[in-house]
Parts: structure tokens; sequence; C-alpha cells
């Protein structure tokens, strides 16, 4: 069979786990296939398909290790071995791939170590200090199970009693939940005229994804349950507009809510009034108007303040970047700015430093470096594109397979490389009840759970995804980053970013789903060697990252037999050598390879995830436009990576011919972009739920594979979104303008 490229001419077609005869017969129908179709088998070609040619190689080393064995076959006679399950398997017979060749050198990391930004989580300060309603302190001592005070609420929930504004940051995981819930609670139990339900909305509460609406919900539902006259209520799109209408209309005191639902229901439903408003709360501020937000808070803003002047406003976030500072601006009065920081910060004046009274907030070091939980361990890993797949495979099996309840959440830059990735994964790395499917790993585990979130599923199963790993002891989740914000998954054990942020403030927040509350959790970034300058750049925010190589997550595949070639079959208690792993990682790349085509349609679908993520690659900042640019991608290596033998030549001549149309129109590019983008977001997680021509995925009505599993519905691209925006407000007699000039997407 040919390749894509010169380097991928020995692929390992002669793996199989069927016998000669099924063998023999699936060649003849695969030729069939290729003979009846319009998608002609691969041909070699001679001009690789890349954006820029590829840098120079380590061809010399793999010449080195692969001399007399790379262009042979192992014997393809059966024979059978046992696996670690116990059962005797066929071997699969394999040939040294190409995995290994003309890849790009993998540099050194020369990172400086730098301090990273420390907080001190616990005090030793118990609720019972604050003076709050005893049945408060006794809910959240026997209902949360707490009884002292982590830093940042022994300092923020005095000031907010107080009844000050605040702008808080404090490291993820830190209780920055219970900062601003326990006062409001407290404040509104006290009020002298008990409130009615029917009063409204006294608290607003504004947070960017749906799942963090409900765990606040859920959060504030424990705090209020010896003050049941309050009653809490959420609107987060995804649930049908009438029963919210009817929810408002009977009235909700503490709303929560994700701004594009709450905007529809202040532009269509008569039943929310902010007369009586107190408070008005923005969890994760930045990423609210990170999202394109910017006019559905100032839509929010001028609702609130036609209605109500009077209210304490408070802003949170691990990470506050400059469009805050604005926000602050706009919404906060006279506020106290409160920054959890270590003590070698605080040792000039401590009490001054921690709890500091500043206008306008924070800004420039203290923007540009983050505090990251001192029990979280990070770590990255730099490898070629073609290797990316079998080293997010291997890691999960090292971890979630051969490691006891370990918990991942993986990060992808878009919902259909989750999609694609979350059925690769089950349909090849897990066992199935009857026979094994075509590109299934003989000895798959059953110890692996893989669960999915993304903003094009729907509402249901999103909440029962989320609440599924919540309560799971172990499990892997791919997601978007409607996972980095917020969300408390406890145990989380470890957060592995398969296609890096857009921002070092995302990366603050991925990594922040571990080592939440003073546990244990470690991280990894896995970079292709292109992109191993980001390191520096994460050094410049005071985020330290340790080289764990690539060999060394490789390596767990010595641990399953399944993953044997032919050659060792015979050989006892080998020592594991290079040659061995890479081997063992050609044949799980085969699996996937196998797996992926199968039929055309799987390979039109690995082709569009492609696609996806040259486009979510596309949308890097301007300032990271450097270390992430489509021109350093090799397409047929990252093609690999997507379980194709082949560099897909028409999506590389879309791609030019975009670029080319581009070139000539420019302004219209920037246009078309722009509504793209809009029409991105609109569809992303974040919005109401309520737009016309919203695709989500429909478990019911999915189309099926013959085993039965649905197969992945058509995929639109959605990359992530928000990077690099800027945005501005101006204060103007009719209320808050929102300025789009400067709020376009860069
Ligand atoms: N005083 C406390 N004692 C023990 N556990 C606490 C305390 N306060 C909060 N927690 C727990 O800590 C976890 C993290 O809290 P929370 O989600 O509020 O953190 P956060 O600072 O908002 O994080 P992020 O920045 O990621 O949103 C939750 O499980 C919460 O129940």
């Amino acid at each position: 069979m040919a390749a894509a490229d010169g380097s991928l001419l020995d692929n390992p077609r002669t793996f199989s786990r069927r016998l000669p005869a099924q063998a023999s017969r699936q060649a003849k129908a695969t030729k069939r296939k290729y003979q009846a179709s319009s998608e002609a088998p691969p041909v070699k070609r001679r001009n690789e398909t890349s954006f820029l040619p590829a840098k120079k190689t380590g061809v010399k080393e793999t010449q080195r290790t692969f001399k007399g064995n790379a262009q042979k076959a192992f014997s393809a006679k059966k024979h059978s071995v046992s696996t670690n399950d116990g059962n005797q398997e066929e071997r699969p017979c394999v040939k040294t791939s190409s995995l290994f060749k003309n890849n790009p050198d993998i540099p050194e990391l020369h990172r400086s170590v730098v301090k990273q930004v420390q907080e001190k989580v616990f005090t030793s300060a118990a609720f019972h200090e604050l003076g709050l309603h005893p049945h408060l302190i006794s809910t959240i001592n026997t209902v949360l199970k707490m009884s002292s005070m982590t830093s940042v609420q022994k300092q923020s929930i005095p000031v907010l009693l107080e009844g000050r504004d605040a702008l808080v940051r404090s490291q993820t995981g830190s209780g920055k939940t219970l900062a601003y819930c326990i006062p409001v609670v407290q404040s509104l139990q006290a009020m002298k005229s008990k409130i009615q339900r029917r009063d409204g909305p006294y608290v607003l509460v504004l947070v960017p994804t749906r799942e963090l609406a409900l765990q606040s919900f859920d959060t504030v539902q424990k705090l209020l349950k010896p003050f049941t006259w309050i009653v809490p209520g959420v609107l987060m799109g995804g649930e049908k507009r009438k029963s919210e209408k009817a929810r408002l209309r009977k009235g909700i005191n503490i709303l929560i809510s994700t701004p594009g639902r709450l905007v529809d229901h202040i532009k269509s439903t008569k039943n929310i009034h902010f007369s009586r408003l107190r408070w008005l709360v923005f969890d994760e501020a930045d990423r609210i108007l990170d999202l394109g937000f910017e006019k559905d808070i100032t839509v929010i803003l001028n609702a609130v303040n036609a209605e109500c002047q009077k209210r304490q406003n408070v802003l949170l976030s691990a990470t506050l970047t400059e469009g805050v500072t604005r926000l602050a601006d706009i919404s906060l009065h006279d506020p106290v700015s409160i920054s959890v920081l270590d003590e070698s910060h605080d040792q000039l004046n401590p009490k001054d430093k921690v709890v500091q009274e500043v206008c306008p907030p924070p800004a420039g070091d203290e923007l540009d470096s983050f505090a990251i939980p001192e029990s979280l361990e990070q770590h990255v890993t730099v490898v070629p594109s073609k290797l990316r797949l079998v080293c997010l495979a291997a890691f999960i099996l090292q971890k979630c397979k051969f490691e006891k309840d370990q918990k991942m959440v993986v990060f992808f830059s878009s919902c259909e490389l989750v999609e694609f990735h979350y059925s690769l994964f089950l349909q090849t790395l897990l066992s199935s009840s009857g026979a094994p499917a075509s590109g299934q790993l003989p000895s798959a585990s059953t110890r692996l759970k893989f669960l999915r979130l993304h903003g094009n599923m729907e509402q249901e199963e999103r909440t029962a995804v989320f609440q599924e790993f919540s309560h799971s002891r172990r499990g892997v989740l791919l997601c978007t980053d409607v996972a980095a914000r917020g969300l408390d998954l406890p145990q989380v054990t470890w957060i592995v970013q398969y296609n890096a942020p857009s921002s070092p403030a995302e990366y603050i927040h991925r990594i922040g789903r571990t080592a939440r509350i003073g546990c244990h959790g470690s991280s990894l970034l896995i970079l292709a060697p292109s992109e191993a300058e980001y390191v520096n750049s994460l050094a410049s925010h005071k985020i330290n990252v340790s080289e764990i190589k690539m060999e060394d997550i490789l390596c767990v595949l010595t641990r399953d037999d399944c993953f044997k070639g032919k050659r060792w079959g015979a050989q006892k208690s080998r020592a594991v050598g290079p040659q061995e792993i890479r081997e063992r990682a050609t044949v799980l790349q085969t699996v996937f390879e196998d797996y992926v085509h199968s039929s055309e349609r799987r390979v039109s679908w690995a082709k569009k995830a492609l696609q996806s993520f040259i486009r979510a690659y596309a949308t890097y900042p301007r300032e990271l436009k450097h270390i992430f640019h489509v021109r350093s991608l090799h397409l047929g290596h990252v093609a690999k990576s997507f379980g194709l033998r082949d560099a897909p030549r028409n999506l590389s001549a879309l791609t030019r011919k975009k670029r080319k149309a581009n070139l000539k129109r420019p302004g219209l590019h920037k246009k078309t972009q722009s509504k793209h983008s809009l029409a991105e977001i609109l569809r992303s997680e974040y919005s109401s739920g309520m737009e016309p021509g919203v695709t989500k995925v429909r478990q019911q009505n999915a189309p099926r594979e013959p085993g039965g599993r649905p197969l992945p519905p058509p995929l639109q691209p959605t990359p992530c979104f928000g990077r690099g925006k800027t945005l501005k407000w101006r204060k103007t007699q009719k209320g808050l303008l929102w300025d789009s000039k400067t709020s376009q997407k860069v």
C-alpha cells in the first residue's frame, strides 16, 4: 500500500489480527471497494503536502536504529501468545512503520526555572468567627462539612459583609464560590422585611458556562437549607424558554445565569425585574468578557442600572485580565481589590498586602503572573506530530489502565476534536462484549471509561456527563474549554492539554481542574517540536513545567502484550529497548489507522476532524502566532495523528484556495471571518441555546455503526473561542455603549 509521502512508504500494512483467509478476503474487498468508489486508494505522492517543508529531521538516528529492519516485514506466519488478559490472542504481524522516520528533531527545552506565585489555601480562622447566622454556620459545618476558612474566604467575606464592592482574585480551587455565596445568603436572610418569592431577584450571578451555573446553584441551594423562603434558580439555555419563563414568573430571588440566556429573557420576557436587586456577581469575570459577551453584558448592565442603582458588585476569577479591569471600572463602585498572595509577597506589611484597596485594580506584573496551587505538578512533553495520537493513547493507558483510581481530563481545541477522539478511543481502546470491531485492540481494557463534554451536545447529555464524571472515582473526560472554568470535579488526578491553550490564563484554568483545595494533582501539556518555545512563554508568566520524555510515555506499551509486534512474540524476557517501544507504538498506530480506514465514511470523518484542528490552530492570538502557525504544520504528519495514512489532498487545496482568496480581498476576509466567529460563538456552549440552526449532537438520532454504536454526526468546524479580544465600553446618557470597533475578534 502506498502512502502520502515518502516517509509513509513502509507503512505497516501487514498488520492484521485476522486469519490469513479472512485477511485475504478483506484485501480483495478493499480492492473492490476502491475500484467501485471514487476515492482511489492512496498512492505514493512525490510532492509532500505540507504548508512548509518539514524541519531537517533526525534521519541519521532513525537510519541507524532501523538499519536492516525498516524495510523488512516480519513473518506473516500466525502464532499465538498469551496477552496480559490471559487470552490466547493472535499476534499482530507488524513491520516497522514510518512513524519514527523523518520526524523533526525534538529540541532541548532550555527553560529558565522561575519562582511560581504561590498562595496559602487554608487559614486557621473558623467560620463561626464571622458573626454569621447560627443556622448558616451549622449548615456550613454539617451540610458542607467545612470548619476553617480558606484565605480568600477569610479576606473576602468580611469585606462583602460590610457592603463593599470587590474584585477578587485567588488561585483555582481556593473556594471563591463560598467567598461570595456566604455573604449573599447572610445578607438576604437578615433583611428586615422578609423576602418573598414573588419579589424577584435580589441577587444576580453571571457565569460563563451552563455547568458552572448548575454547580453554583447547587452550592447556593445547600447554603439556603435553613432559609427556605429564599428561592434560588438557574437560567442557562438548553431548557425550554417557556418553562424558564414560568419559573421566573413564580419568582427567583437568587438568579444564576449565563449571559446569553439572561439577555434573551430580558429582551423577550416581561417577567424579569431588577428593582430589588442588591447583588451583582460576575464569576469567572475575565472569561465572560473573553467570549464575545460584551454586547450581552452591556444589555444586562443597562437593564439592571435602569431599575436599580444601589447594589453590591463583585467580580471574581483566578486570572484577572485587562478586560476585567475595564469591566471593574464601569461596574464596581469604590471597590476593594482582594488578591491572595504568598508570604514572600506579604513580608513588608502583610495586612496591607493581603487586602489592598486599589482602584484601578491590579495591573502589570500581577496581571502577567498567576498563582498556581502548590501541590500541582506540571509537566510538558514534546512529541512529533505523527506520534501525537499514540502518545496520548499511551498516556491514557499508562494512567487509567495500569494505575488505580485515576481521573483524567483531556482538553482539545474544538468540539469536533473531542467527538473524533472520543469515538476513536471508544472503538479501539475499549473492549466490547462481542467480537472485537475492526481496528480494536485484542486485549482492550475494561478499566477504562471515556466520557466527553462539549458545547455541541444536547444539554441533557451534558448535564448527565458532568454529574457522572463528578461522582466517578475514575475515568477519562475528553472536553473543550467548556470544562476549563470553575468546574469543581472532585479528585481529578491528571489534566492533559492535547492542544495548547490560547493564553496563559486558559492554561491556568485548565490545570486548575486538579489540585483543588490543597489536594495533589498533575498536568501534562503535549507540544509539537515547533511549539516547544511555548514553554518559555509560560515561564514569562511564572509558570514552571518539567519535561517528561516521549519515550517514557510510550514505554507503557511494553506492559501490554497486545501491542507486541510479531518479532518479539518468540523471544522471552528481552530487555525493553527503544526498538521494541517503537514497534509497539507502531502496532497501536496501526490499530487506529485500520479503524479509520475501515470505511470511506470514517476516512472522511477523520479528515473533517483534521480540518477542524487546522481551523482551530489558525485562531491562536497574534502574540502566539510565532509559535502556533498553520504554516509550521506538516499536514502529512498531522494527518497521521488522525489515523489517516494519507495527507488529504483536497483539504490542503481548500486551505490554499482560501488563503489566495484572502490575499486578494483582505477586507472581505476580515468581514466574513468576524461573521464566522460570531456564528461559532452562537453555536458554542456559551450561547443562550435559543438561536435558530444550532447544531447539536443528538444521541438518539445519530447515525449508527453496524455494531450499534452511534457514529459521530456530520462535523461542523467549531474552533475554540475568544482569542485575543479587546473590549471597550462608553458611558453615555442613555447608558453603557459597547464600542464594537474595538471589540472585533483579532
Ligand atoms: N473552607 C473550605 N473548607 C473546605 N473545603 C472548601 C472550603 N471552601 C471551599 N471548599 C471546597 O473547595 C472546592 C473548590 O471551591 P471553588 O469551586 O469555590 O473554588 P474556586 O476558587 O471558585 O475555583 P475556580 O477558580 O476553579 O473556579 C469545592 O469543592 C469547595 O466545596
